[in-house]
């Protein structure tokens, strides 16, 4: 016996359920193109993933319900059946569910065991846990269709196994970071190990919100070997060929891509993060403020490879202590890219608010106060940009200033969205110079150097003041980022961070800053999430919080 599955990893929307819809049927197409049997999408495709709180709205349930009804309706034509994942409403209880669609009905429905509530996930405040429960039969193959959580611990696929299935398709909806694909691939290895069953894996890709989905789908053969790989953060329909042999399904054809991974991962994380926003919120542009520094030099280069330079525009906003090398710099970073630049000084607006308050300040020292009305005009003009033109205002700060409170609130905090935010500043680095010797295969930016190589070897600083440099208030950003991991990956104790060889009284000082800065936190731009933990939806601290450790 032969069996063809096509294998959609595409890129939902959200809510969009007549577009996700029409995403299917248009798979669909190409599914039966092929000779597929059966086409399958990741979980809670329909719906897009994840709804949040969207999902407990009864019209939304409704709607979903329907599109899934009017989605049946086409299998009628005895083309492929599909499977596919939704939110479904069974005696008044709410499942994350997965669909066969079958002779023009929802023919069979499982719902999610396993409900994952840590990390960025909350599934256990709105869906509610399905029972235990057999494969689904199609074609008179028993398939299994653990949903996403369901394979991270053993208990579903054990009783899939009992209840004699031949085969694992896992529909997922599993987020991005770094070393994410070592992760399932171990887990989906025991799986197999335990069950003898072969296994597909099956990833969504785009970005929703701050959390991105890289896809990055795979098989595996009943001995665990790698049958298929599909691409990363790519969309992709892929049709795999399956055999029944006398020790089970065998996958006899399947594409094998290369998985991106390694910095190269994060980079494309951040570009399809940032694009995924833009065009799901139908920005028609970007525009940022380049400053000739790294982090707005790196976040240009993103921009434009997420939307091409043609929707990207860069205004440089100098003041007094503005340096040559920085005009220089900015300018040539926006020629490389092929960006609109404009120059805007920002002296007017800076003497107007500070004559303005002259008499009020009377007496007083200047000092920061006068540095973020700086940072603050400059975010003024952006905003004004973004209001007239439409277009968004990308913010900049790094995952070292968002933890030390490195960043002006109303200043350079402002903007809609921030795909640096989960990079420490030197990977801020690394990934600069990568991307001058590489880019990504769908990248809409230029080949070779696209950020100066000046902009990577001076010194940071803000240009707040005369001669600053970022060194001045911080350690040097080996050192901050190293305490910065331990205490926000890691969660710590700080004397095991001194253990490691730093200074105790900069490590106390940092972890001060860290909590000190959570308001700051608090009131910033959802940006890219690319660690195992980033400031948003993994690390909830409290704002209020004396607590120091000093064990
Ligand atoms: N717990 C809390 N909850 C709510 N609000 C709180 C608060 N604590 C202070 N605040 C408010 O926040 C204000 C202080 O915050 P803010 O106005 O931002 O100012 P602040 O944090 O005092 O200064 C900004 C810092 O960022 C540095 N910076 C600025 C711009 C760019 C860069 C760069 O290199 O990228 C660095 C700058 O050198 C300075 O050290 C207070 O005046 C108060 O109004
Ligand atoms: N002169 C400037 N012209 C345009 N934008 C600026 C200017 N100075 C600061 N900005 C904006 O404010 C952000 C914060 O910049 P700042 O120079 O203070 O520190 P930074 O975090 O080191 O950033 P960068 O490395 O981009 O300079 C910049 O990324 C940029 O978007
Ligand atoms: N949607 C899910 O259930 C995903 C949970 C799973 N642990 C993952 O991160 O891949």
């Amino acid at each position: 016996m032969k069996l063809a599955i096509a294998l959609a990893q595409l890129n939902p929307i959200v809510g969009d359920l007549a577009g996700n819809a029409e995403k299917a049927v248009s798979a669909r197409n190409k599914a039966a193109e092929a000779g597929a049997d059966l086409i399958a999408f990741p979980e809670l495709f329909l719906s897009g993933y994840s709804p949040e709180d969207l999902v407990l709205k009864p019209a939304y349930q409704d709607a979903c319900r329907s599109a899934c009804e009017e989605l049946a309706k086409i299998t009628a034509d005895g083309g492929p059946a599909i499977l596919i994942g939704l939110p479904w409403v069974e005696e008044g209880k709410l499942y994350n569910a997965y669909a066969l669609l079958e002779g023009g009905v929802v023919a069979a429905l499982r719902f999610k065991v396993a409900l994952p509530n840590y990390g960025v996930f909350d599934e256990k405040r709105v869906f509610s846990s399905g029972e235990l429960s057999g494969p689904i039969s199609f074609k008179g193959v028993r398939i299994g269709v653990p949903i996403c959580e369901d394979i991270w611990t053993d208990e579903v696929v054990e009783c899939l196994t009992e209840t004699g299935a031949e085969l694992l398709l896992v529909p997922n909806g599993s987020p991005y970071w770094g070393d994410k694909q070592n992760e399932r691939l171990n887990i989906a290895v025991a799986r197999v190990t335990e069950s003898h069953l072969p296994l597909i894996y099956l990833n969504q890709i785009g970005g929703q919100d701050e959390v991105i989905y890289d896809g990055a789908s795979f098989i595996l053969q009943s001995d665990c070997q790698l049958a298929g790989q599909l691409p990363s953060f790519q969309e992709n329909v892929a049709i795999t060929q399956w055999e029944k042999t006398d020790h089970g399904w065998l996958c006899t054809d399947a594409p094998k891509h290369v998985p991106v991974t390694g910095p190269e991962a994060n980079y494309q994380a951040c570009v399809l993060g940032l694009r995924d926003y833009v065009e799901k919120n139908r920005f028609p542009s970007v525009i940022l403020g380049l400053s000739g520094g790294i982090d707005s030099a790196l976040c240009t280069a993103m921009a434009v490879d997420a939307l091409g330079a043609e929707r990207v525009r860069c205004v440089m906003l100098p003041y007094h202590y503005t340096s040559k090398e920085s005009l220089i710099d900015a300018e040539r970073c926006a020629k490389l890219l092929g960006v609109q630049y404009d120059i805007v000084p920002i002296a007017a607006g800076v003497e107007g608010v500070e004559s303005e308050l002259a008499p009020l300040f009377k007496g007083a020292q200047r000092g920061v106060t006068e540095e973020n009305i700086q940072s603050r005009i400059r975010g003024v003009i952006l905003m004004s940009l973004s209001n007239k033109f439409g277009s968004m205002v990308v913010t900049t700060g790094n995952k070292s200033e968002m933890s030390v409170g490195y960043a002006t609130l109303y200043g350079d905090m402002n903007g809609g969205f921030n795909p640096i935010k989960d990079l420490y500043k030197t990977e801020v680095y690394s990934l600069s110079a990568l991307r001058n010797s590489w880019k990504p295969l769908d990248a809409l930016g230029p080949d070779g150097e696209v950020i100066p190589v000046n902009i990577l070897t001076k010194a940071p600083t803000a240009e707040l003041r005369e001669n600053q440099t970022d060194q001045d208030s911080l350690p040097p950003y080996a050192v901050l980022d190293d305490i910065l991991e331990c205490l926000v990956e890691r969660e710590m104790r700080v004397s095991e961070i001194i253990a490691r060889g730093h200074v105790p009284e900069v490590v106390h000082k940092i972890e001060h800053l860290l909590y000190m800065a959570e308001y700051k936190r608090r009131q910033s731009a959802p940006g890219v999430k690319v660690t195992e933990k980033n400031f948003g939806r993994d690390r909830r601290y409290p704002i209020v919080n004396r607590f120091r450790d000093r064990t």
